[in-house]
């Protein structure tokens, strides 16, 4: 059945997230009416509408296939929205350079691709293209803050394990000063140690930077642990928007299946 825009209304007033409540109103990234269908006329995306609230974390969950990645590759033009759908700091993405937005929306993937070189050069990779170089004790910083020591400035990409590589990656990622940090499933390939590591980096970077940050997961528990907003995903439509402590409301019969499942 087609969702009318006074369905998302209601989803929008069954909204279980106040979001005065949370502290903070204006809205960093927003996604409005996203829809998406494939040139065979299967929907993928039907009137996605997301906000992301400056400074916080927010979640987006649901079963394999309900469009998250999407969503996300959305919000830097790795799949590019159409026109008018959304929006940085009030400013259609799709009016910014696409480089720029993607330095100031950062993305982190499953499995961690690094460059050639060493760490210190994927680091150093960013800032470089706009013609930055990093010193020394910026990479370190940078290391320390993805838990990371300074040895590993040195090291290969081929010598690390997936958990540091991932580590690396958002090291690079953040380099680049981002405003946004997209996280797509970012643990999923990783041991409980270096998914911590990622996890308590996230929540300091909100703590001590107020990075606004949006996450898909898997993970119910993962997501318990870090958002401050869950929105819930199935088959290409937000079916529900809550608070992480309040999962066990959901009313969808899809969403509370996956979450019983999950
Ligand atoms: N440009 C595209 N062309 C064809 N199919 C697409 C395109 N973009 C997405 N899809 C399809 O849309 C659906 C949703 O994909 P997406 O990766 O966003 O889901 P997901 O919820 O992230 O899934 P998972 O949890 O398995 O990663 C999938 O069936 C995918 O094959």
């Amino acid at each position: 059945m087609e969702e009318t825009k006074s369905d998302h209304d209601a989803v929008q007033q069954h909204l279980l997230v106040d979001m005065d409540e949370l502290g903070e109103t204006k809205q960093k990234l927003r996604i409005s009416e996203l829809t998406l269908i494939l040139d065979t006329g299967v929907p993928i995306l039907s009137d996605v509408s997301v906000d992301i609230p400056n400074g916080l974390i927010v979640g987006i969950i649901g079963p394999s296939g309900s469009g998250k990645s999407t969503v996300l590759r959305a919000m830097n033009r790795l799949w590019e929205p159409p026109k008018g759908t959304v929006f940085l700091d009030n400013q259609d993405i799709r009016d910014l350079d696409v480089l720029s937005l993607r330095r100031k929306v950062g993305m982190l993937f499953q499995v961690p691709v690094l460059f050639e070189g060493t760490v210190a050069d994927n680091i150093r990779y960013g800032p470089q293209l706009r013609g930055k170089k990093l010193s020394d004790s910026e990479v370190t910083k940078l290391l320390n803050l993805a838990d990371l020591d300074s040895s590993f400035a040195t090291k290969n990409g081929n010598e690390l394990s997936v958990g540091q590589a991932q580590r690396v990656a958002l090291a690079r990622t953040l380099a680049n000063d981002p405003e946004v940090l997209l996280l797509d499933e970012p643990t999923s390939a990783l041991d409980p140690i270096s998914t911590q590591a990622i996890e308590d980096t996230i929540l300091k970077l909100k703590k001590t930077c107020k990075l606004t940050t949006v996450v898909v997961s898997h993970s119910v528990r993962q997501i318990q642990r870090m958002v401050d907003i869950v929105y819930l995903l199935v088959d290409g439509k937000i079916v529900e928007v809550l608070r992480p402590d309040r999962l066990s409301e959901a009313n969808h019969p899809m969403a509370r299946r996956f979450l019983e499942l999950s």
